[in-house]
């Protein structure tokens, strides 16, 4: 069934923007909460990565903006810098037919910029708990004609730590305001939370039969610790994504792994939270514009960040936990686009392998990691397609002549092998460092998802996480490796 947009009670001016945006009709998580919504219910909002959720909260919160007032009537908090900017830009596009003002305030940011900034009077605010809060105390920001309070990715702002901060902040807030909850994910925890923060909270979750989309392909390889690094230079060389993300577990991980990449010829750049802000910044941008195309990332990257072109994700080390892995591969498979996922499991982590399923309630399809041989002969094919490709697509006359004389000189198989072995990137054996990676510790499997007690562990080593932007504009067609239009994911099993 589907629904449109109309039938849900939205404004004229808000419909406007919508048809600006191309979204056609609404995602079943927008169906079912932006009426609730409207009618100021407090909302737990939880449906698969890439289903809309922005707009599920974005488009009722616009649709109730007073534009006649100048004071800040929503808030919607975020985990991270690049989160905020991405929301705070999907919510401009949403405002635009109303002429909606919406300012992201982050942490790394200059404070006084963002000061001049709010005498503006942005009518929604997006940001980042810590800045926030800063701002509230330096009375650069009043929350008290409030009416709608937004926490997205409201698990991960626990998982981090940012209970207290929150608490501060609603603490400024209207008792009667309306609050909304947001995520993918949302584990036991997040109920004492509502508990605290809502009132009589309506549980919006789109039904699925997984946790993650089915639009992802979901592989695992068996790999030993030593041989991951070539195991996924081979995948990348076969697969040829368009855009990929490497997940790492810790910061001096993506810092080596992206080094790493580099070394062998492929256009890769890391982001974690030890970076500037700037730096950050201009990773995803380039990231975004596919001057770079691999992106090695912490978990920092996983929450929320929207980059189209995403084909494959690579963990490269399996996720502590299966909310990570669920946000994690959701960087791919987004609004209706097919992705693939592959996550390396060395033999002592198997059992993080079977939690992981449990939760998404999916089997992930083994493969087998490729050869060399395998890797080589899969390039070919890869170069092959190209070749027929480019046949089918393009005008080929001018460069005709200069093939009779190649033709003149040899015979045409040793001609077709020289332009296929110059597509295919042969064995690299540049020299890179890959400090060795501890294996989580065992799991014993009955009491796995066990989160009794401590309730959520805190990450301690990424903290901030990755951006917005728009669809990238020109296909980059860097990388020294041959590159294919579609993923061949399915060559190995
Ligand atoms: N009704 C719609 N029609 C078409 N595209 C849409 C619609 N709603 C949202 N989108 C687009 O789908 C993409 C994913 O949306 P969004 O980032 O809100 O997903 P999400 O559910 O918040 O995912 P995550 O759990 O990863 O944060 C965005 O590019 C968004 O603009
Ligand atoms: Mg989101």
């Amino acid at each position: 069934m589907t629904t449109k947009f109309q039938d849900l009670g939205i404004s004229s001016a808000t419909m406007k923007s919508l048809k600006r945006m191309g979204f056609e009709e609404a995602t079943p998580v927008q169906a079912q909460t932006i009426p609730l919504s409207l009618e100021n219910k407090d909302l737990i909002g939880q449906a698969q990565t890439g289903t809309g959720k922005t707009a599920a909260f974005g488009i009722p919160m616009i649709d109730k903006i007073d534009t006649n007032s100048t004071v800040i009537q929503g808030i919607v908090i975020a985990p991270t810098r690049e989160l905020a900017i991405q929301v705070s830009e999907e919510l401009y596009k949403i405002g635009y037919g109303k002429r909606v003002r919406v300012l992201s305030i982050f942490g790394g940011q200059d404070i006084n910029r963002q000061i001049r900034a709010l005498k503006n009077h942005p009518h929604i605010i997006v940001g980042t708990p810590g800045r926030i809060l800063d701002h509230i105390n330096r009375k650069t920001i009043r929350l008290e004609n409030i009416s709608t309070v937004v926490l997205d990715e409201a698990d991960e702002m626990l998982n981090m730590g940012f209970i207290d901060d929150i608490e501060s902040i609603l603490s400024k807030t209207p008792a009667e305001r309306q609050t909304l909850l947001f995520s993918a994910t949302m584990p036991a925890p997040i109920q004492r939370m509502a508990e605290k923060f809502m009132k009589d909270p309506q549980i919006v979750r789109v039904k699925a039969k997984e946790m993650t989309v089915p639009l992802i392909d979901q592989y695992y390889l068996e790999v030993q610790e030593k041989s991951k690094f070539d195991v996924l230079t081979r995948l990348l060389n076969i697969q040829s994504p368009e855009l990929a993300i490497v997940f790492g577990r810790t910061k001096r991980r993506v810092d080596e792994l992206s080094e790493a990449l580099n070394l062998r010829g492929y256009m890769a750049e890391g982001i974690h939270g030890d970076l500037t802000q700037a730096k950050r910044m201009s990773v995803l941008r380039k990231f975004k514009e596919g001057s770079i195309d691999v992106l090695v990332a912490t978990d920092v990257a996983a929450r929320g960040l929207d980059i189209s072109g995403v084909t494959h994700v690579y963990n490269f080390d399996i996720p502590q936990d299966p909310e990570s892995y669920v946000h994690r591969i959701g960087r791919t498979g987004r609004a209706g686009k097919a992705g693939v996922a592959m996550t390396f499991i060395t033999p002592r982590e198997k059992s993080y392998l079977h939690v992981v399923e449990k939760t998404t309630k999916r089997k992930m399809e083994r493969m087998k990691p490729p050869t060399l041989d395998e890797a080589l002969e899969g390039q070919q094919k890869a170069a092959m397609e190209k070749i027929l490709q480019s046949i089918e697509s393009n005008n080929l006359q001018f460069y005709k002549q200069a093939a009779e004389e190649l033709l003149e000189q040899q015979d045409a198989a040793t001609v077709v092998a020289a332009v296929l072995k110059m597509l295919t990137k042969e064995p690299d054996n540049t020299p890179v460092k890959l400090s060795e990676e501890k294996p989580l510790p065992m799991k014993r499997e009955n009491r796995s998802n066990d989160r009794k007690g401590g309730g959520y562990r805190g990450r301690n080593n990424n903290n901030d996480r990755g951006g917005s932007y728009k669809p990238r504009q020109g296909q980059g067609q860097g990388g020294k490796r041959p590159s294919s239009s579609k993923p061949k994911s399915n060559s190995y099993r």
